[in-house]
């Protein structure tokens, strides 16, 4: 059965999301920023605070474990890295290594593993937490003078659920976002992979940049491109193949595509999902309809209705993350700007009624 498979991957892990790979692609400057913040740890003292912001798959997450793999290298200061995305109770259990009972009692845990020494803690999706529950692991971390915090989402307004004002004051981090990649840039990434992943010759020249330029239309998000490369080399072993052609990338787009928009809509806030909804059911697709329908939909699923304004800022975050289109259609008598709000032209209208209709 495990006979003669065709000779296509060399290392597959290095496809895969967890991967750190020991230079990074077109990070520069943001590294630059960062690891410039992180170094004063080097010379003893505490870093600012740092809040890295960016669209899904825009490489928050790599760069900043690289920096840290980096900065290790010089330093025996404390760093932790945790997915925040349980409630503040479990994320303080996640850094304290230990499940003791009490969220006070674990932040006296990180207080004694730290032991006076200058640390970093890396709340990455904190966005999670702070929906869970509430701002209060960043309340007590932004008041340990020893404590550099950094955290990481990709969501723009990420502050905004921030509500204690003792926190606001405590907390105030250095912004970095992250822009979204294009096609060259993925194709840099690919590359990259693609050279220590597989074995010489086995992908067809056009396969990378056709990836990269999928991708660069699915908002830049480089793990969509290489879960593209990945599917498609696994179509090729499946037919027994032994190269990856543009065909085995078109036939793994559907897979992916399928299996990304259900993922970054389950992610979505029940407020992104409702407002996501409307703008699919609405027939008129002016910004006043599509909150109408917003409105009456949140009636119905019992979740508060929102300002326009509120509204106008989730449909930007929606625009982001690739999942509408907004369009200026010209200049509406003394009224300012007209505009139309579209689901995305890239994405089935099914697929996404579908996932939202699961996840709500
Ligand atoms: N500049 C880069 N160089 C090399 N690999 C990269 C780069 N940027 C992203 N990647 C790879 O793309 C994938 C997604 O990146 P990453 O997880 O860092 O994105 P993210 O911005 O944290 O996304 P999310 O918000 O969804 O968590 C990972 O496999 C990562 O290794």
């Amino acid at each position: 059965m495990f006979e003669k498979r065709p000779r296509i991957f060399k290392n597959r892990d290095i496809l895969s999301p967890l991967f750190v790979p020991d230079t990074l692609q077109d990070r520069k400057k943001e590294v630059e920023i960062i690891s410039q913040y992180l170094g004063y740890i080097l010379d003893g003292a505490t870093p600012p605070n740092i809040l890295i912001t960016g669209p899904p798959g825009s490489g928050k997450t790599v760069t900043i474990k690289y920096i840290l793999n980096e900065l290790q290298k010089h330093t025996d200061a404390p760093i932790k890295y945790v997915k925040a995305d349980g409630t503040a109770y479990q994320v303080a259990a996640s850094i304290a290594e230990r499940r003791d009972p009490g969220f006070l009692n674990l932040i006296n845990k990180i207080r004694e593993k730290i032991q006076g020494k200058k640390a970093i803690i890396v709340l990455d999706e904190v966005d999670k937490m702070l929906a869970k529950d509430s701002d209060r692991l960043l309340y007590h971390l932004s008041r340990e003078p020893d404590i550099c915090t950094i955290t990481i989402s990709n969501k723009l307004t990420v502050m905004s659920m921030i509500t204690d004002p003792r926190v606001l004051s405590s907390f105030q981090p250095r912004r970095i976002n992250f822009p979204p990649y294009n096609a060259n840039q993925l194709t840099e990434i690919l590359e990259y992979r693609a050279e220590r992943a597989f074995y010489d010759n086995v992908l067809e020249d056009s396969v990378i940049p056709l990836c990269a330029a999928m991708a660069a239309q699915r908002n830049g998000d480089a793990r969509y491109a290489l879960e593209l490369l990945t599917f498609a080399a696994d179509i090729a072993i499946r037919n027994k193949q032994k190269k990856i052609t543009e065909e085995h990338v078109r036939a793994a787009q559907d897979e992916v595509e399928i299996e990304f928009i259900r993922n970054s809509i389950a992610e979505l806030r029940e407020n992104q999902k409702l407002l996501l909804y409307a703008t699919l059911i609405s027939k008129e697709k002016t910004p006043r309809r599509v909150y109408k329908t917003y409105n009456k939909l949140a009636k119905q699923y019992g979740i508060n209705s929102l300002t326009q304004r509120r509204l106008s800022q989730l449909l930007r975050e929606l625009e982001l993350y690739g999942l509408v289109e907004i369009e200026v259609v010209g200049r509406g008598r003394g009224r300012g700007v007209k505009w139309l709000v579209r689901p995305s032209s890239t994405i089935d209208d099914d697929v996404m009624l579908e996932a939202i209709r699961r996840s709500l």
